[in-house]
């Protein structure tokens, strides 16, 4: 589904700055698949999952997406591929705050030019899934981190892509939300999505959901457990 190959990331290369973030990596995510990327802050976790979300360009090596490289295509390609491949939740949610929660679900949907009365009605049957059709006028800024986050994964569905990429999902909630966000990204899974998770919160990483981790130290693959399972 998506194969990485000798990819590495540099930024700022060349200037005293320089930071090598990823180091030669290869790795195959197949469709099913749910993999958490781990390891301590600054290994390089969030590198990876730009990558993988076509969201930065390597600096060496080639991506492949359904056996398409994308590694090199212009952003104009990539931003179409994001929005019809990946849900992307993250550890800050990125919604607008100052917006109604149905209108951050259609938000991201206006490129692609639906018509609103389908955009509204994939979004409030989104919003009854996550048990938030109460809220749908109510402005982002009136909501607990927990409906916040739900709100985050609602909008990451809108596409219905295959892949969803989250990035320290957890990172803001306690545990019983982190059990409860699983319970959701197992859902997720069950309806044939792919997960593909950075986190080092033990609540995901030892979660029996999670059937691949990759663990990665100073931009290094040091430990795949799993790989090929979801073949
Ligand atoms: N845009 C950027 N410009 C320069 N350096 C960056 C940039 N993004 C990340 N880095 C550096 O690349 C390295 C890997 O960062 P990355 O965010 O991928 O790690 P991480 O494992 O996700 O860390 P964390 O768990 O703290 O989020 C770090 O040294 C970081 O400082």
């Amino acid at each position: 589904m998506i194969r990485i190959e000798e990819v590495s990331k540099i930024y700022h290369q060349g200037k005293p700055d320089e930071v090598r973030a990823l180091q030669d990596i290869s790795l195959e995510f197949f469709p099913g698949e749910v993999v958490v990327l781990t390891g301590p802050s600054g290994s390089g976790k969030s590198t990876l999952l730009a990558l993988i979300g076509c969201m930065a360009r390597p600096t060496q090596g080639t991506i492949y997406l359904q056996e398409r490289r994308v590694s090199r295509l212009p952003e104009s390609f990539l931003a179409r591929i994001r929005r019809e491949t990946y849900g992307f939740v993250f550890q800050q949610y990125h919604l607008l705050r100052d917006v109604s929660v149905l209108d951050n679900l259609m938000f991201p949907l206006y490129p692609a030019a639906l018509p609103y009365k389908t955009m509204r009605e994939r979004a409030l049957l989104l919003l009854n899934k996550f048990d938030l059709s109460d809220r749908h006028k109510t402005n982002v800024r009136q909501l607990s981190g927990g409906e916040q986050q739900r709100v985050a994964l609602a909008r990451a569905l809108m596409a219905d892509p295959p892949i969803i990429i989250a990035d320290e999902p957890t990172a803001h909630l306690d545990a019983e939300l982190s059990l409860e966000l699983l319970k959701i990204l197992t859902e997720l899974n069950a309806e044939g999505r792919t997960i593909i998770i950075a986190s080092h919160d033990p609540v995901v990483y030892q979660s029996p959901l999670i059937n691949r981790r990759i663990g990665l130290r100073h931009g290094k693959l040091v430990d795949d457990n799993n790989a090929g399972a979801g073949q």
